[in-house]
């Protein structure tokens, strides 16, 4: 073994022997893992008039399993998406002014606030050469972070913390990002495949939705029925409440006085966390394995046989995680994922996906019980939305790589909401205390004596 290798080995030979901490500490100290209670619910870190995430009821300090719901500033998601024929319309941009100002628009309103949003588009001079073509990384959630942090650098007003500039910047950062999402992916596959790179414009006027099909496709072609649905699945990323971990990031950051641009690059990153946002990723990759391994999809006996060994750490990324699968605060359902799923069931039906859309029911279907047989521990789990929307995502033609990215764009309207919310309710750094577990203080030892 060559001198080098000895030393990097020697550095990280003890990595998880120094970070271990022994788990009964959890307990003698009361210690919540992860800021949850040991029911599973989570410890109140804060308040909020932005959503109201419901998937329990606690009665008599019992967790009760109960149907999922989500609100927006008092509005269920369903009664906003569920516009009528008649008044169709892209509701994306709606629900963004609904959770930055806190009511409805009304058509003046909002028109206005998608001329704002439309006059934001344009990125700044060499920008797009600079930071998005330039040492592109394979991942583009990474692309849309340096980029926040980047435009920190063309704001002249960048450390201004007046409202007027926190909502500029939220609303220059929804309109830019999902233009910087495509450019970077044709850049990536520009990079790595030596394909071509496409940079069509944007087409002034066109909805979020439509703006990210018309630049996504070589030709630029797209249907209504494909932008109304792109635009709901963006309705549906929007928010999720203060305590999911990119928000709660977002909360962190800004109750230190750090600026937007620092902020919101620091949500992007959590955001891309495999149990977070990611999981839409993963839950891909996971299925693609799962139908290389079972011959028969369509047999329950095979497909839980498989899961069982993704449970044991035997399969897949052996972390022990059916991605798609469980939540933090929903047990028996996920509002969001319900209609992701109707979607998929709408697209794959009677076409050649059909067969794999039945493969995700099934691990929808099979995947808590196998869960409870393999672990012994009862959960009340549901799936995600992260479990049906790449489906539907790559239905629509739209490539992997941008699953989170999609996200990530529909998220940025609640990491602002919130950080206004903190800016202005707050009022204190978010400074949790950590108990040492480290008994009495050590003699130093000088450095000849070690
Ligand atoms: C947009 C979103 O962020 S939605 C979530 C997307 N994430 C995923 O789909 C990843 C898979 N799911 C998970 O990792 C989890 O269910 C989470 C992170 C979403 C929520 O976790 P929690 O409800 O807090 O469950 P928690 O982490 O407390 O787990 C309790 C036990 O159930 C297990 N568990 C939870 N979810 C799963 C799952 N999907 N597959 C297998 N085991 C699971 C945990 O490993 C843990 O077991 P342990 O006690 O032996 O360590
Ligand atoms: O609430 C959570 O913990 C995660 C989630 O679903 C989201 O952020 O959309």
């Amino acid at each position: 073994m060559s001198d080098e290798k000895e030393r990097k080995i020697a550095l990280y030979e003890n990595f998880k022997a120094i970070n271990a901490i022994d788990a009964a500490y959890y307990d003698q100290y009361d210690v919540k893992r992860g800021l949850r209670n040991a029911d599973g619910t989570g410890v109140v870190a804060g308040l909020t008039n932005i959503a109201n995430v419901h998937g329990y009821v606690v009665s008599d300090n019992e967790k009760i399993a109960d149907e999922g719901s989500l609100r927006y500033r008092g509005y269920d998601v369903y009664d906003l998406l569920g516009t009528d024929a008649a008044e169709r319309r892209f509701n994306f941009e709606e629900v963004a002014y609904l959770l930055l100002m806190g009511e409805l628009p009304t058509k003046d309103q909002l028109d206005r606030f998608v001329s704002v949003l439309d006059a934001e588009r344009e990125l700044p001079n060499g920008f797009t050469a600079s930071m998005i073509m330039r040492d592109t990384p394979p991942d583009i959630m990474n692309v849309l972070a340096r980029s926040i942090l980047l435009l920190y650098a063309y704001d002249q007003d960048a450390e201004d913390r007046s409202p007027h500039h926190e909502i500029h910047t939220a609303i220059s950062l929804i309109s830019r990002l999902p233009r910087i999402m495509v450019l970077t992916y044709y850049a990536k596959r520009a990079r790595y495949n030596n394909e071509s790179m496409i940079m069509h414009r944007f087409i002034p006027g066109q909805s979020t939705a439509e703006t990210i099909l018309s630049m996504l496709r070589p030709d630029r072609s797209f249907t209504q029925e494909e932008a109304r649905m792109l635009d709901i699945m963006l309705c549906l990323h929007a928010e999720h409440g203060g305590g999911n971990n990119s928000t709660f990031t977002t909360r962190v950051l800004t109750s230190a006085d750090t600026d937007p641009y620092s902020t919101y690059a620091a949500a992007m990153g959590s955001l891309k966390g495999s149990k977070h946002g990611g999981a839409n990723h993963k839950v891909l990759a996971m299925q693609q394995e799962i139908k290389e391994n079972v011959s028969d999809w369509s047999n329950d006996d095979e497909v839980a046989a498989y899961l069982a060994r993704i449970v044991n750490k035997q399969a897949y990324d052996k972390t022990g995680l059916v991605y798609g699968m469980g939540h933090a605060v929903y047990t028996k359902s996920d509002p969001r994922a319900v209609v992701c799923k109707r979607f998929a069931e709408e697209l794959a039906t009677g076409t050649e996906y059909e067969a794999e859309f039945n493969l995700l029911r099934s691990i929808e279907r099979l995947a808590s019980e196998v869960i409870l047989r393999e672990k012994g521990t009862s959960k009340d789990m549901c799936a995600n939305i992260d479990m049906y929307s790449g489906f539907v995502y790559s239905m629509m033609g739209i490539p992997e790589d941008l699953f989170t990215p999609l996200f990530a764009c529909a998220r940025m309207p609640g990491w602002a909401a919130h950080r206004f919310e903190e800016i202005v309710s707050g009022k204190r750094i978010i400074r949790p205390a950590y108990k040492s577990t480290r008994g009495g203080k050590r003699p130093y030892v000088p450095m000849n004596e070690r």
